[in-house]
């Protein structure tokens, strides 16, 4: 296992040689998920007028008197300040519109008489009012930048007018799965051939990231073909996925059309199962060449490309840190991608492959667990769970 790097040195050698995208407005409903580059401030007092929290009636505390109530008129959400209330009088006014100037306190209509001519219950002055300025002051800073935007976010930059917020760009991805064996889904296989599914698990994954997809193509083992879509692949990307091809065959020409065109990978080779014949180089684009084995290609999608996605993003890396199940055991001399399902309230299961060809024992995982070989394995010590994608 000399020549093969350890996961941790792997990872550090993406980390380093990665950066985050250059910046872009997004829509709001496109910028939430992502890391927000420049911060929000607020452009007024929020909220920016005292407003009712309920519908009912407001009047002056100091001048009302509770069993004689006279109603003014509606005041309403939206409607511009009234006219002065004379002693005596209340508006009937609604929620989220702007407390009078001459008025002090809200009671809601379950506290009034059905004809609303008396207060039935005990009131505090200054009760359900919203004070302007008392969430923010104008000029101040309501998300920092490097806050990953979440739905309160989209609220406040909508509040403060600010319909779009600059964010690092989408990583446009490439998936290019190679062997001639694997035919395309709909078709009909001979008995030697098999259907792919890379490319379609690969490209539902970057779906649900909400990614483009920029280059999706199946090639043969064929020096000539697999350059031309590599070519083609590199020019519209900024992350490419390859499948296949990257191990010892006679025909897995990856490594050598790779090197030709962007010389040496970063490494070639991690101490992991499943998953060892890994190679990257960095980019622009950068290029993940996955083993074509489906369960090591899912695998090292979790633990590495995905992460990867989200570094292009400025994004930390999606993961948790999880309890070992009982029957877990490291292997040897290898890091393990351990596939688990994870769900809220319930025990962490394994649900280990026979090999890397076998996707179908896996089936109820919903990411890997990433298992240190045995002489760095301590069953007290939290592991770091990588979900396949949400
Ligand atoms: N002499 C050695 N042979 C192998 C080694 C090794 O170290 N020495 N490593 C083994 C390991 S580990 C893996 S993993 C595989 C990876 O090989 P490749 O990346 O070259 O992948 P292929 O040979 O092209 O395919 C492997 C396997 O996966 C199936 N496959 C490929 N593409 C797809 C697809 N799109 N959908 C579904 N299945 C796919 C393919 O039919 C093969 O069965 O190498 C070992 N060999
Ligand atoms: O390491 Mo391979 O990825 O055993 O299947």
């Amino acid at each position: 296992m000399a020549d093969l790097l350890s996961v941790a040195e792997a990872d550090a050698c993406i980390r380093e040689s990665m950066t985050t995208l250059p910046a872009e407005r997004a829509t709001l409903s496109r910028a939430i998920g992502r890391r927000l580059l420049s911060p929000v401030l607020a452009d007024r007092s929020l909220p920016p007028y005292d407003r009712s929290m309920m519908d009912g009636i407001a009047f002056s505390s100091s001048s009302i008197n509770p069993d004689k109530i006279e109603i003014a008129g509606l005041h309403a959400a939206g409607d511009p300040p009234p006219d002065a209330l004379e002693a005596g009088q209340a508006w009937e006014i609604m929620t989220g519109a702007m407390v009078p100037e001459d008025c002090d306190t809200v009671v809601p209509y379950e506290s009034l008489a059905d004809d609303h001519s008396r207060i039935t219950s005990r009131f505090k002055p200054g009760q359900f009012i919203h004070k302007a300025g008392s969430d923010a002051k104008e000029g101040d800073i309501l998300i920092p930048a490097g806050t990953t935007l979440g739905a309160p976010e989209v609220a406040i930059a909508a509040s403060v007018g600010q319909n779009s917020l600059t964010v690092p760009r989408l990583p446009r991805v490439g998936i290019l799965t190679t062997g001639d064996e694997a035919i395309h889904p709909a078709a009909t296989p001979k008995p030697w051939q098999i259907r792919r599914s890379n490319g379609p698990t690969l490209a539902a994954l970057i779906s649900m990231l909400g990614l483009p997809l920029n280059f999706h193509q199946h090639g043969p083992d064929d020096e000539d073909a697999l350059t031309t879509l590599l070519e083609q692949a590199m020019e519209s990307v900024d992350l490419l996925i390859i499948s296949g091809g990257i191990s010892k065959g006679k025909k897995d020409f990856v490594r050598r059309l790779l090197d030709a065109r962007l010389g040496k990978p970063a490494f070639h080779g991690i101490a992991l199962r499943p998953g060892k014949p890994l190679a990257f180089w960095p980019g622009p684009p950068d290029v993940f060449a996955l083993p074509g084995n489906p369960v090591s290609a899912l695998a090292t999608f979790a633990r590495f490309v995905r992460p990867a996605l989200h570094q292009l993003q400025g994004l930390a890396p999606p993961t948790r840190l999880l309890r070992a199940p009982d029957s877990l055991e490291p292997l040897e001399h290898l890091t393990w991608l351990a596939p688990v399902a994870v769900a809220t309230g319930k025990k962490t299961t394994l649900h280990p492959p026979q090999n890397s060809g076998d996707y179908i024992s896996i089936s109820p995982s919903t990411g890997v667990l990433e298992v240190p070989p045995v002489s760095s394995f301590s069953r007290s010590a939290a592991l770091t769970y990588y979900p396949y994608a949400l």
